[in-house]
């Protein structure tokens, strides 16, 4: 791909600022930029070890903001957008939808028809120019005990944010079909790993444990969630950036899936060895709250798109990655 500008939106989130100094790593000559609001859950600290690159640029902006938008498209000749900017946590689509619509749906908008504007009066008519929409598993709604989701799996969304995303997805596949632009959609499964905001449900449990506070687990713990380490995500994001066929979604996963109350007793008993408490275990902190509204019970995924085409497999080991990332965690919240 072009040795030209590459935008990231909401590069400073969790998979962002894990992927922008994979990709940089990887391909030197890059450039990136990156557009990130800085809404609560961005953190720029997550990026200390490329701030200081030439390679790579950080603006601080809205992806709603069409002036802005199309002035990044210009002044940094953009090639390519990979599209991470979003509002992501369900808990907070259900209290404050707006912001969801907003982000998720006009922000995609505004990129859509910047990069549509822009690219078609490229003066580089012969340069691959490609929007990577990367987006959720949650679009597919929610399985019972059986069955996986499939790229070729209807839409459901259940939460205002992951109709959000549907609503989003649907955009960018419009944009494909109707002006031709060069798409690709990738809908992945639950990200763990270092970085990630302390609201989501891993980081949770190791703050709470080690703060000795309840550990909520909503409803009785049996609902379902498919865990792919965050940096195996990045080499799927990478493939399909690279080699993904136009206009194709990929259904990204990490063949681990765990009820809830099975994964907060992993992260406790680790913890138990990594930093044990003066009596007890932490797993006598863990206390079930209140379900969370129309609460997906299962999500799990059919990766052999992702095999078959583009040889991706996840590689991370789970314990490995939850030790990893909760040595992480242990790190940071001592420091805190
Ligand atoms: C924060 C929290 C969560 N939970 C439960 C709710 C879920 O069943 C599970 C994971 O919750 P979390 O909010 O971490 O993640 P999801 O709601 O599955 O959604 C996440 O993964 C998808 C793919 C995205 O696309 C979302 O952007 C991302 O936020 O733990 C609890 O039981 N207690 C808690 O304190």
């Amino acid at each position: 791909m072009s040795k030209k500008g590459i935008l990231i939106t909401g590069g400073a989130g969790f998979i962002g600022s894990n992927f922008i100094p994979y990709l940089l790593n990887k391909y030197p000559d890059y450039h990136i930029i990156n557009l990130d609001k800085l809404t609560y859950a961005g953190d720029l600290s997550n990026l200390k070890e490329v701030e200081d690159l030439q390679q790579y640029e950080f603006i601080q902006g809205d992806i709603c903001d069409e002036q802005l938008v199309g002035d990044v498209f210009k002044q940094h000749s953009i090639s390519s957008v990979i599209h991470f900017a979003a509002e992501s946590h369900v808990d907070n689509s259900i209290h404050s939808p707006n912001s969801f619509i907003k982000t998720n749906i006009e922000g995609t908008f505004v990129l859509l028809e910047a990069a549509r504007k822009y690219w078609s009066n490229s003066r580089y008519p012969n340069q691959r120019n490609r929007f990577h929409h990367i987006s959720t598993d949650e679009v597919y709604g929610s399985l019972g005990e059986t069955g996986l989701f499939s790229e070729n799996s209807p839409y459901a969304p259940n939460s205002p944010y992951s109709a959000s995303k549907a609503a989003s997805d649907l955009l960018v596949r419009s944009y494909h079909k109707t002006y031709g632009l060069d798409t690709v959609i990738s809908n992945c499964s639950n990200n763990y790993g270092p970085k990630q905001h302390d609201e989501k449900l891993i980081p949770t449990v190791i703050r709470k444990a080690i703060e000795d506070k309840p550990i909520p687990i909503y409803g009785d713990g049996s609902n379902v969630r498919d865990w792919i380490y965050v940096l195996d995500h990045c080499k799927a994001l990478d493939l399909v950036f690279h080699k993904g066929q136009t206009g194709e979604s990929y259904v990204i996963g990490g063949n681990n899936e765990y009820a809830n109350l099975y994964l907060a007793k992993t992260i406790c008993e680790l913890l138990d060895q990594l930093s044990p408490k003066e009596k007890g275990s932490y797993t006598d902190q863990i206390s079930f709250v209140k379900d969370r509204l129309g609460h997906d019970f299962r999500y799990g995924l059919d990766i052999s798109k992702m095999n078959r085409t583009l040889a991706w497999n996840p590689e991370e080991d789970f314990i490995g990655g939850l030790t990893k990332t909760v040595k992480w965690y242990l790190r940071k919240y001592e420091k805190a």
